[in-house]
């Protein structure tokens, strides 16, 4: 299968994470990419006025997996604007992760993996699953572990 991850990662945690479902998707025999959104100025405060640079493309890919953080306690903004520009994506698999700062996932996580999914689901997209990382859990290298793994079976 062509997998396309696709991501907004500011400081690098979402695209660490995104790193390994690479890896483990790879290592099953799967063709994977893993593309980066940009926005033309990524300060988290110009977050009001963002405009996309890199705009990765879905079409070539069968299955999809989003990853970005989460910001004021939502989806990144960069991400968002992604989302919603998006061309139909009728069929598709996709998968949704996010990264927080936070130790719960009502501190952001949650509300920011629903936007995602309604997005998705909008742009007739089907979820088979979602994953958060809290960045500052006691066990975060485990909890890393369990989205790879529900990411990476697909
Ligand atoms: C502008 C901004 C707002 C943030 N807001 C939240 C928040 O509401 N809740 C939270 O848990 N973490 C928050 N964080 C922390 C990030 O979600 C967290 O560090 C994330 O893992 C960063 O991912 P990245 O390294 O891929 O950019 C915020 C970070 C930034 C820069």
């Amino acid at each position: 299968m062509k997998i396309g991850i696709i991501i907004h990662s500011h400081s690098g945690n979402t695209l660490s994470v995104a790193q390994k479902i690479k890896d483990r998707l790879a290592a099953a025999g799967h063709s994977v990419n893993l593309e980066q959104v940009t926005a033309v100025n990524g300060d988290p405060k110009e977050a009001r006025n963002v405009q996309l640079k890199d705009i990765p493309d879905t079409s070539k890919y069968d299955l999809l997996i989003f990853g970005a953080p989460v910001w004021a306690f939502s989806l990144s903004p960069v991400m968002k604007l992604y989302l919603s520009q998006l061309p139909s994506m009728q069929g598709k698999k996709i998968g949704c992760f996010v990264t927080q700062q936070l130790r719960f996932r009502f501190m952001g996580g949650n509300n920011a993996i629903s936007q995602m999914k309604k997005a998705c689901q909008s742009k007739g997209g089907s979820i088979y699953e979602t994953g958060i990382v809290n960045w500052s859990h006691k066990q975060r290298e485990a909890r890393i572990e369990e989205v790879v793994q529900k990411l990476g079976e697909v």
